[in-house]
C-alpha cells in the first residue's frame, strides 16, 4: 500500500438494552414505549446510519424478533451489569471503531453522534458530555446538606461513547482483571491513563431512568417525530 493510503475503518454500534429497568418499574427498560416505538427501536434508528453494523445486548430470555426493530440488526444475550453487557458486545464485533450508547437514551441528535464517532476514530476515546448547570452539595447524612462542591470544570457524563474496539478491550480486560465495576466505559479508558475527548452533548440526550424521565421522554417524543418525519 501506498504512504498517506488508510484503510477504511469498520464501524459498530454496540447497544446494551439488557438492563432490567428496576428504577422505572415497568419491566426491561429497553421495550417500554413512548410514542409508539420502544426505547430500543429509537435508538437502533438513530444509530444504524452512522454505521456499518448494530449489534444489541437483549435480557435472557428475549429475542430480536419481538421487537419490530428497523434495518439490520444482530442480538446477543447481555451480562448481569452493564459492564458485562459491553464486554459481550464488544466480543461480538470485529470493527474498528465502536459506538456504545444506552438504549435507555432513545433522543441521539445525528450531530452528536457523528461528532463522537468522527473524535473516536481521530483520538482513541471520546464521549458525549454536558457542562453541569446545577448547584452540586454532597450530603452529610441522608437528606442533609453538606459540603458544596464547586461545578467549574463538571461534566455530566452522556452516551454515545466511541471508541477503537481493541482500545476498549483492553480497558475492560484490564478493569475484569482487577475486579472493576464502573458505571461507564470512558471511565475504564481513562483508568489506564489515556485520553478521553468530551464531545458537547445534548439535554435531549437524557437517560430514561425514573417515571419523571418517561414523562418527559412521551412529551419530547411528539416533537421529535415531528422534527425527524
Ligand atoms: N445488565 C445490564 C444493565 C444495564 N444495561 C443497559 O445499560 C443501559 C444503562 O443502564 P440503566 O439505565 O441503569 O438501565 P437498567 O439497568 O435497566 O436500570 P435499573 O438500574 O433501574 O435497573 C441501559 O440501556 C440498560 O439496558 C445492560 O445492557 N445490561
Ligand atoms: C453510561 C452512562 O449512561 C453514562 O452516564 C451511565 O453511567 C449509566 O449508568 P447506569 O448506572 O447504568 O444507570
Amino acid at each position: 500500500m501506498g504512504r498517506g493510503l488508510t484503510l477504511p475503518q469498520r464501524t459498530a454500534a454496540l447497544i446494551p438494552a439488557a438492563g432490567l429497568g428496576t428504577r422505572l418499574g415497568q419491566g426491561p427498560k429497553a421495550f417500554v414505549t413512548v410514542g409508539g416505538l420502544s426505547l430500543l427501536a429509537r435508538s437502533v434508528a438513530a444509530l444504524a446510519p452512522l454505521v456499518d453494523e448494530v449489534v444489541v445486548a437483549l435480557p435472557d430470555g428475549y429475542a430480536l424478533h419481538d421487537l419490530n426493530l428497523p434495518g439490520d440488526v444482530r442480538a446477543i444475550t447481555g451480562g448481569a451489569t452493564r459492564q458485562a453487557s459491553v464486554l459481550a458486545l464488544l466480543q461480538a464485533s470485529e470493527a474498528d471503531v465502536v459506538l456504545i450508547h444506552d438504549a435507555a437514551r432513545p433522543f441521539l441528535p445525528p450531530s452528536v453522534g457523528e461528532a463522537v464517532k468522527a473524535a473516536a476514530a481521530q483520538t482513541g476515546a471520546a464521549t458525549a458530555a454536558l457542562p453541569v448547570a446545577d448547584t452540586l452539595v454532597r450530603q452529610a447524612g441522608p437528606n442533609l446538606w453538606g459540603q458544596l462542591t464547586s461545578r467549574e470544570g463538571l461534566w455530566a457524563v452522556q452516551t454515545p461513547q466511541g471508541f477503537r474496539r481493541e482500545l476498549l478491550l483492553e480497558a475492560h480486560r484490564a478493569a475484569e482483571k482487577s475486579g472493576i465495576q464502573a458505571t461507564d466505559d470512558a471511565g475504564l479508558v481513562a483508568r489506564l491513563g489515556l485520553p478521553v475527548a468530551l464531545i458537547l452533548g445534548d439535554a435531549r440526550l437524557f437517560k430514561v431512568t425514573t417515571p419523571g424521565d418517561l414523562i418527559l421522554a412521551k412529551a419530547l417524543a411528539r416533537l421529535w417525530d415531528a422534527e425527524h418525519a
